[in-house]
């Protein structure tokens, strides 16, 4: 049988910020692919090129060289099926932290977005802040939030930069709980970019990024 097609692939990509002398390689020509169901940690230290990684697969950002595709989604898949949480929250301030959440899904096309908004707020333990604005909450609080602003999406395709990073251990901890399993429920594949290993553990395939160069590994595999 042949190998399903990957949910997002990158063939020699590169992405470099500037020109001349003052260019920055931030990705060096990179071939990766997150195949269906991937559960995948990106792992490097600060100023490595995770984000700039993570935004290439989300189509965020397109590559300077080389190709970044999405073979198994479709056209509107690509638009509403990667759901991408970033180092800053970036919540909609006039909003509710339950509008938000429920925005989020409405712009996915769902036909319940508050149901939806919901039941991600209540899977994060965030029900209680349903009615605060996003001034009234805490960073790590907000964190969760954009989160489960992303979980109310229901994305083919998760892409979370260092979303622990301004959490505590078992706050850390307890999102990626809730990332792995909405990630298993759904059949969505999780990229989590980390520069902590107790995160890194939680996922199957390693990807190190060291000044924008990409090794891959899955422990699984080498056992
Ligand atoms: N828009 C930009 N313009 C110029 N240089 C950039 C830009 N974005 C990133 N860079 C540079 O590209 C390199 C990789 O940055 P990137 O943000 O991808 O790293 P990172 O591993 O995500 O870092 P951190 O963990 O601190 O967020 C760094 O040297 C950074 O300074």
């Amino acid at each position: 049988m042949p190998a399903p097609s990957p949910v997002a692939r990158c063939v020699d990509a590169s992405r470099v910020f500037g020109a001349g002398p003052a260019a920055v390689v931030a990705v060096h020509g990179t071939t990766c692919s997150i195949t269906d169901r991937a559960r995948v940690a990106v792992i490097g230290d600060s100023g490595s090129g995770k984000s700039t990684l993570l935004h290439l697969l989300a189509g965020l950002e397109r590559p300077t060289t080389g190709t970044v595709d999405w073979p198994a989604l479709d056209e509107t898949e690509r638009t509403f099926g990667i759901g991408v949480i970033f180092q800053s929250p970036s919540l909609v301030g006039p909003l509710t932290v339950a509008e938000n959440t429920a925005l989020a899904a409405q712009l996915a096309g769902a036909s319940d977005p508050d149901d939806r908004a919901g039941d991600a707020l209540d899977l994060l333990g965030l029900s209680d802040l349903a009615d605060r604005l996003p001034e009234e909450i805490s960073g790590g609080q907000a964190q969760r939030v954009a989160a489960a602003r992303v979980l109310a999406q229901r994305p083919h395709l998760i892409l979370a930069d260092e979303p622990t990073g301004q959490l505590d251990h078992d706050t850390g901890q307890h999102l990626m709980d809730v990332l792995v399993q909405v990630a298993d429920r759904t059949g969505a594949a999780l990229l989590v970019s980390t520069h902590d290993p107790a995160v890194a553990q939680r996922l199957v395939e390693h990807w190190h990024i060291r000044a924008g160069r990409l090794t891959l590994s899955n422990p699984e595999a080498d056992r």
